[in-house]
């Protein structure tokens, strides 16, 4: 999505023990997660001049519940069972920090999603696809899944798992703009 966006990145992957965050609200849960996923990939990296650190985690929040990924087929079966017919909010916490100034700016985006009434056939062809297993919510939605998301209230990158408007506020924040990262074309 960055790349896309003209905006060239090295992905690191955390290593974070999600299970070590316990919350009950699912903005804070996943802000928290962000964070340690930031910070972790921060300690490993020197502190050269102009690298930004941006830590992302998303939850579907449902029902009352926090939902990450169902991990098993008959999880996602179970949750689709529950969800079809009816909306979520897809929480995506973003940490970013500037290791030259050790500035940090965060924000929750959150998107509404509708999701279609699903048959029993189609949430038994989708959760054999592999693909809703794993990703927060059972579900993409530029993916297999995009059939069964009617619509959304809110920014699609969030879902997807980075709101690029959300990351244009928090650079602000830094005294930074989004066209001063695009890579030199050419
Ligand atoms: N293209 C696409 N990728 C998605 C979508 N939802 C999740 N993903 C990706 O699938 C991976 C896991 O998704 P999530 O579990 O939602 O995100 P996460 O909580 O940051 O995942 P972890 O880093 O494993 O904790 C991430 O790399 C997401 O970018 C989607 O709707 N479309």
């Amino acid at each position: 999505m960055l790349h896309a966006a003209g905006i060239d990145v090295d992905v690191r992957v955390s290593g974070v023990d999600e299970s070590i965050v316990k919350a009950t609200d699912a903005g804070e849960l996943c802000l928290e997660l962000a964070r340690l996923k930031a910070r972790a990939v921060a300690a490993t990296l020197p502190a050269e001049p102009g690298v930004l650190v941006l830590g992302c985690d998303s939850v579907l929040a449902f029902d009352g519940q926090i939902l990450g990924k169902p991990h098993t087929a008959v999880e996602a079966v179970r949750r689709w069972t529950a969800m079809r017919g009816k909306q979520g909010v897809l929480h995506t916490g973003h940490h970013l920090t500037d290791l030259t100034t050790g500035k940090q700016a965060e924000e929750v985006g959150r998107t509404v999603v509708h999701f279609a009434d699903l048959t029993d056939q189609e949430i038994e062809a989708y959760v054999a696809s592999g693909e809703p297993l794993h990703v927060a919510g059972a579900f993409t939605i530029d993916g297999k899944g995009g059939a069964f998301v009617e619509r959304i209230e809110g920014d699609a990158g969030n879902v997807i798992g980075l709101s690029l408007p959300l990351l244009r506020r928090l650079l602000m924040t830094f005294g930074l703009t989004v066209p001063q990262l695009w890579r030199r074309e050419g």
